[in-house]
């Protein structure tokens, strides 16, 4: 395929991230009420605002008694008139009077006329008296009606993503669906004649099939449920009758391989001819042969095709295929950029923005460092595997001191 090419080309990362931005939005999932239990992970598509008081009513932090507080001595024991129980549960119409108290359970509402709770481990109890051992302050161990949110406030907002914390709120309201973008379907496809599944006996010429796992699960590893097809080989009209298929049945098809410039690497012109490019080939490394096509004749589905290194599907999933299905959901709160400090020097041979594989070191006084690997080449899993982020070193600068403050993207 010609490189004068009527798509964008060899282009800085930051024009790739604004071209996914764009195209993702052409290709926002829709939104479904989903059971609580589906939800999580997933991005909420608008508002949540409380409906009831949390907590709703006032109720006790601890077990042991509800009591008047200006029954109780300064510093002095106090002896007190256990008139009944409240237990967490139902509320009984209790109530307590002058010099009297009620036993109380975590969670139990207030007896009325209470105004503070002694926790059962400060006090002694003698037939029905209560010796107040260690008088709690005015208030203590109670928990107010509404204290930590009132009916109408706001609870969570449309484009964050669905923590277990953010479900758990949306369930103290009651609610038992949330509003979410579908998940969008993910076909998962490898390519290469060389390939051979792990299990399966090595011929010579030939290696195992790395990339459909690591696809696999990092696509899981972000909520996706990917579905995987047979390995294709390297053969023109196998590939275009997979994509098609694929193109018509998915919201995003995800290959990996034959993208670059070999004989063999036949995806870039098939989306040419059938589809429509966005971008092929984007000034990174590892990753520099990617490309981003909508399917055109082969379905509606976007085309993310990863080049087939192993590190370069990672590193290209991470700084491309994420943020591609993060749009893809409405997920409008960016992800957390984290930064680490360089805990060796780096000189870098390129000019091009490079994805470095480094290992976390997380230090006493509280600074998190990244260690280097210097496997750096695409095909270095063994370095891949030993990290846990890629090491963002920008276009242009090429020598990185130790403590330089760096990007990363944990893995
Ligand atoms: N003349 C040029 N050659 C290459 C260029 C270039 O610009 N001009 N780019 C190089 C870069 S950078 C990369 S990255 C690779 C990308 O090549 P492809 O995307 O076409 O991928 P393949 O050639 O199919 O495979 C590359 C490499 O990865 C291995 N591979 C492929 N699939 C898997 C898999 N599922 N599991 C494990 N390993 C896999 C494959 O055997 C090759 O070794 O192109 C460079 N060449
Ligand atoms: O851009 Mo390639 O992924 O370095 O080997």
């Amino acid at each position: 395929m010609s490189e004068a090419s009527a798509f964008p080309t060899r282009i800085a990362y930051a024009e790739a991230i604004a071209i996914v931005e764009r195209v993702a939005a052409a290709h926002r999932v829709p939104a479904q009420r989903v059971a609580l239990a589906r939800a999580h992970g997933c991005i909420l598509a608008g508002d949540l605002a409380a409906r009831i008081p949390q907590p709703p009513f006032d109720n006790s932090a601890m077990d042991g008694f509800a009591l008047r507080h200006a029954d109780l001595q300064a510093g002095g024991e106090a002896v007190l008139r256990l008139v009944g129980e409240q237990f967490a549960g139902r509320a009984i119409d209790l109530a307590i009077t002058a010099g009297q108290c009620a036993r109380i359970t975590t969670g139990a509402s207030l007896p009325a006329g209470a105004d503070t709770v002694v926790m059962k481990e400060n006090t002694r109890l003698d037939g029905d008296r209560v010796f107040v051992l260690v008088a709690p302050k005015r208030g203590q161990h109670v928990r107010r009606a509404g204290e930590d949110t009132q009916p109408g406030e706001s609870l969570l907002r449309g484009g964050e993503a669905l923590t277990p914390a953010r479900i758990a709120l949306a369930a103290s309201q009651g609610r038992a669906e949330l509003e979410v973008a579908r998940r969008p379907t993910v076909a998962v496809f490898t390519t290469g004649d060389e390939l051979v599944e792990p299990g399966l006996p090595l011929a010579p010429g030939q290696i195992y099939n790395s990339n459909r796992e690591q696809l696999m699960g990092l696509l899981r590893a972000d909520g996706l449920e990917p579905v995987a097809w047979p390995t294709l080989p390297d053969d023109p009209a196998q590939v275009e009758s997979a994509l098609r298929h694929a193109g018509h049945a998915f919201d995003l098809v995800l290959t990996c391989g034959a993208v670059s410039a070999g004989e063999k690497d036949h995806i870039p012109a098939l989306l040419q001819a059938h589809g429509a490019i966005h971008f092929w080939k984007v000034r990174m490394k590892p990753g520099m042969p990617v490309l981003l096509a909508d399917g055109g004749g082969f379905g509606d589905a976007l085309f993310l095709c990863l080049p087939g290194n192993p590190v370069s599907v990672l590193a290209t999933y991470l700084a491309l295929g994420r943020p591609l299905l993060d749009a893809m959901q409405g997920r409008a709160a960016a992800r957390p950029r984290w930064r680490a400090r360089l805990a060796s020097p780096w000189h870098k041979a390129h000019e091009r923005l490079e994805f470095l594989r480094g290992r976390f070191l997380s230090r006493d006084e509280g600074s998190l460092e990244v260690e280097p690997d210097p496997a750096d080449g695409s095909h270095r899993m063994q370095a891949a595997a030993d990290s846990d982020a890629l090491i963002v070193l920008a276009e242009g600068a090429r020598e990185y001191p130790a403590g330089t403050v760096v990007e990363v993207l944990p893995y």
